[in-house]
C-alpha cells in the first residue's frame, strides 16, 4: 500500500503548524522526517495514521494493505507503551486479540515476531524486568505482529543511551533487510535519518514546510557509523536545519 500527502496544512487556533505538505510514502521504504523542535513531524505523523484530521489537504492510500495485515498504520512510541503487567508475549498478543484469530494462529504469530526481534527468550518476561533497548524490541514485535502496511515510528528510539541505539539500528536494519517493510520514522536525530531512511524528509521550522527531500542509494544493510558518505549527508541535513533549530529553540525558551 502506497500514501500520499496531498497539499496538507494545519493550524491549532491561530498557531499555522503544517503548511502545504505533499509527500509520497511508497511501500517498501523507510521515510524519515527531521526538523527543528515544534515543527509538527508529530503532528504530521498523527495525520499519516489517522488519529487526527488535517484542516486541509488529505491523506490517500493505494493499493491493498499485505496479506495478514489486522492493523494498516500501527504507531511505535518513544515510550513504548507496555502494559506493566502483562508478560513480553502477552503484551505482543494483546494486538491480535479480537481479530478472529484462533489460539494456535495467535501463538505461532507471537512466536514469529518474538524470533525476529530476538525476545524469544525473554517471552515470560515482564517490562520491568527488561532494558529499555529490550522494552522497544517488544513495542516493534509487537507493531510486527499486525503485519501493517505503514509503521509508524515517533522518536522510537530517543529514550535510550547511544549504544542501545546503535544496536536498535541494527536490530531496524536488520529486520528491514529479511522483510522490506514501510515505515515513517520521525526523528531529531540525523544520525539515525541517515542510517534508516531511503528518503529523509526536511522540514522547516514551525509552520513546518518541506525544505528538501533527500534519497540515498546505499542499500541499509551497507550503511554503517562513521561512512564518510552518510556523514556528508548528514552535515546536509544539519547545514539545512541549523539557523532554524537555533530559532526554534529560542522561541520555545521565550514561551
Ligand atoms: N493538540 C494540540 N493542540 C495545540 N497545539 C498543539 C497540539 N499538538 C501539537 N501542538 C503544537 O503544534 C506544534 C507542533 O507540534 P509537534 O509535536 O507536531 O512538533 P514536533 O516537530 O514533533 O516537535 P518536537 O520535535 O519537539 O517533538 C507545537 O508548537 C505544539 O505545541
Amino acid at each position: 500500500m502506497d500514501l500520499s500527502l496531498l497539499d496538507i496544512g494545519h493550524s491549532y487556533g491561530r498557531t499555522r503548524v503544517l503548511d502545504a505538505i505533499s509527500l509520497e510514502i511508497p511501500a517498501g521504504q523507510v521515510l524519515c522526517i527531521v526538523g527543528p523542535s515544534g515543527c509538527g513531524k508529530s503532528t504530521l505523523l498523527r495525520m499519516i495514521g489517522g488519529l487526527e484530521r488535517p484542516s486541509q489537504g488529505r491523506v490517500m492510500s493505494r493499493g491493498e494493505a499485505p496479506e495478514g495485515c489486522l492493523n494498516p498504520l500501527t504507531y511505535v512510541f518513544q515510550d513504548f507503551a507496555l502494559l506493566p503487567w502483562r508478560t513480553v508475549a502477552g503484551n505482543v498478543a494483546l494486538v491480535l486479540e479480537d481479530h478472529g484469530l484462533g489460539r494456535a494462529r495467535r501463538a505461532a504469530i507471537v512466536a514469529d515476531v518474538l524470533a525476529r526481534t530476538r525476545l524469544s527468550e525473554f517471552a515470560g518476561a515482564l517490562p520491568r524486568q527488561l532494558s529499555g533497548g529490550m522494552r522497544q524490541r517488544v513495542a516493534i514485535a509487537r507493531a510486527l505482529a499486525v503485519n501493517p502496511a505503514v509503521m509508524l515510528l515517533d522518536e522510537p528510539l530517543s529514550a535510550l543511551d547511544a549504544q542501545t541505539r546503535e544496536l536498535l539500528m541494527e536490530d531496524l536494519v536488520g529486520l528491514w533487510t529479511r522483510a522490506p517493510f514501510t515505515a515513517v520514522y520521525v526523528t531529531h536525530n540525523l544520525a539515525e535519518a541517515v542510517r534508516l531512511g531511503h528518503r529523509i524528509v526536511v522540514l522547516s521550522r514551525r509552520p513546518g514546510r518541506i525544505r528538501e527531500i533527500v534519497t540515498i542509494d546505499t542499500p541499509l544493510a551497507g550503511r554503517t557509523t562513521g561512512d564518510a558518505g552518510l556523514e556528508k549527508v548528514q552535515a546536509h541535513l544539519w547545514d539545512l536545519m541549523r539557523e532554524e533549530a537555533r530559532a526554534a529553540d529560542a522561541e520555545l525558551l521565550d514561551v
